[in-house]
C-alpha cells in the first residue's frame, strides 16, 4: 500500500506562462525510500511541499495528494495540521533555519507532544546522541548533530512518511554518509517510507529503492534505481549521469549538459528537453511526449533509448 501518492500534480504560480508542475506522477510504498532527482528549479521542492499542503502564495492546482489516504489538499487547516503533526514529517537542507535557537533541544523535541520525555530520549539515542544533547542549546552542536535532533524531531509522532529535502546538502562528505546511513536505519527500524528529494544522482542511487527524475515540472522517467542509474531510457537521465562525477572511477566531472531548462515564461509545446536533447526531431519540438510503462519503470520520451544505456 502507497503512503504517498501524487496524482496529475499540476501548479500554476502567478506570472508565469506554463504550470510550474505539470502532471506529476509519484508514489511511496510503506517503509520505501524514494528520490526525487532533478536539476536546480525543475519542481523537487514545491512538489515536496505540497505533500504537507504547504502551497507558495498565489498558487493554484489540480489533481491529488493523499497521505495515508488522506486528500491533502482538501484537508481543512484543523485536519492538515494533525497530519502534520502525526502522519508526514519533513526535514530540510538547513537544520539551523528549523530550529529556535533560544530552546534547548529537548524542549524543542517534546514541543506540542506533553508527557513524550521518554520518546524524546529514546530517539535521541536511536539518532546516535548522548542524552546531555537534550540540555544543550543549537548552537552548542554541529551541523551534523543538529540534523540527527531535526530527524529525531521528526519522528516523534511516528510518521508514515519522512519527506526529506536535501537533507545532507549543507553538510561535509563523512557526515552527509552518517545522516544517509542513519536514514536507511530509520526506515528499516521505524518502517518509514522517505521521499528523498536531491540534485545528487550518486546519493540517490546510494539511497533509494526506486527514483523519479524530474524536468521542468514533468517527471522525465521513474523506475528502480538499480535499473534506472545503470540503464537510463530518457536521454535527460542520461545526461545528468553523464555530467555526474563517479566516485568509483575517480572520474572528474566530464560535462554539463548543454543549455538551459526551459523559462517558466514561456509555453511548452513539445517535450521540455527537446532543445537540449541530442536525440530530438521535430515531433519532440510539437508534442508532449506521453509516458510509457517499460518493465518496471516509465519514460515519457518518443525516442527513448533502447535497452537504456549509459552515456
Ligand atoms: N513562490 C514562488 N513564486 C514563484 N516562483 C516560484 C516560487 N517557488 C518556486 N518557484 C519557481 O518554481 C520552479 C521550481 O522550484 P523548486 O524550488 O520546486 O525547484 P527545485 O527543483 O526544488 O530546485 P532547487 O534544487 O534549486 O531547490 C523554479 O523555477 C522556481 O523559481
Amino acid at each position: 500500500m502507497s503512503v504517498l501518492r501524487v496524482n496529475g500534480l499540476r501548479m500554476w504560480l502567478p506570472g508565469t506562462a506554463r504550470p510550474v508542475l505539470d502532471g506529476v506522477e509519484l508514489s511511496v510504498g510503506e517503509g520505501e525510500t524514494v528520490a526525487l532527482v532533478g536539476e536546480s528549479g525543475s519542481g523537487k521542492s514545491l512538489t515536496s511541499r505540497a505533500v504537507l499542503g504547504l502551497l507558495p502564495d498565489g498558487a493554484s492546482v489540480e489533481g491529488g495528494v493523499e497521505v495515508a489516504g488522506q486528500d491533502v489538499l482538501a484537508l481543512a487547516p484543523s485536519r492538515l495540521r494533525e497530519l502534520r503533526r502525526r502522519t508526514v514529517a519533513m526535514i530540510f537542507q538547513d537544520p539551523r533555519a528549523g530550529i529556535n535557537p533560544l530552546r534547548r533541544i529537548g524542549d524543542f523535541l517534546v514541543e506540542g507532544r506533553p508527557g513524550s520525555q521518554d520518546r524524546a530520549r529514546e530517539l535521541v539515542a536511536a539518532v546516535g546522541l548522548e542524552a546531555r544533547v537534550l540540555r544543550q542549546y543549537p548552537h552548542q552542536l554541529s551541523g551534523g548533530m543538529l540534523q540527527r535532533v531535526m530527524i529525531a524531531g521528526a519522528l516523534m509522532g511516528d510518521p508514515k512518511l519522512l519527506l526529506c529535502d536535501e537533507p545532507t546538502t549543507a553538510l561535509d562528505v563523512t557526515t552527509q554518509a552518517e545522516i544517509v546511513a542513519l536514514l536507511a536505519e530509520v526506515r528499516r527500524r521505524y518502517g518509514t517510507g522517505l521521499l528523498f528529494v536531491t540534485h545528487d544522482l550518486e546519493l540517490a542511487a546510494a539511497i533509494a529503492d526506486r527514483v523519479y527524475v524530474m524536468y521542468a515540472g514533468r517527471i522525465a522517467e521513474s523506475g528502480p534505481a538499480a535499473t534506472l542509474f545503470t540503464r537510463p531510457r530518457h536521454p535527460y537521465t542520461a545526461a545528468l549521469l553523464a555530467a555526474t562525477p563517479r566516485v568509483e572511477t575517480r572520474q572528474a566531472r566530464l560535462a554539463t549538459i548543454p543549455g538551459q531548462p526551459p523559462d517558466l515564461r514561456t509555453e511548452l509545446t513539445g517535450c521540455a528537453f527537446a532543445p537540449r536533447c541530442p536525440r530530438a526531431t521535430p515531433q519532440c519540438h510539437d508534442d508532449p511526449p506521453e509516458p510509457l510503462v517499460y518493465g518496471e519503470g516509465i519514460v515519457a520520451c518518443h525516442h527513448s533509448i533502447p535497452g537504456g544505456e549509459r552515456a
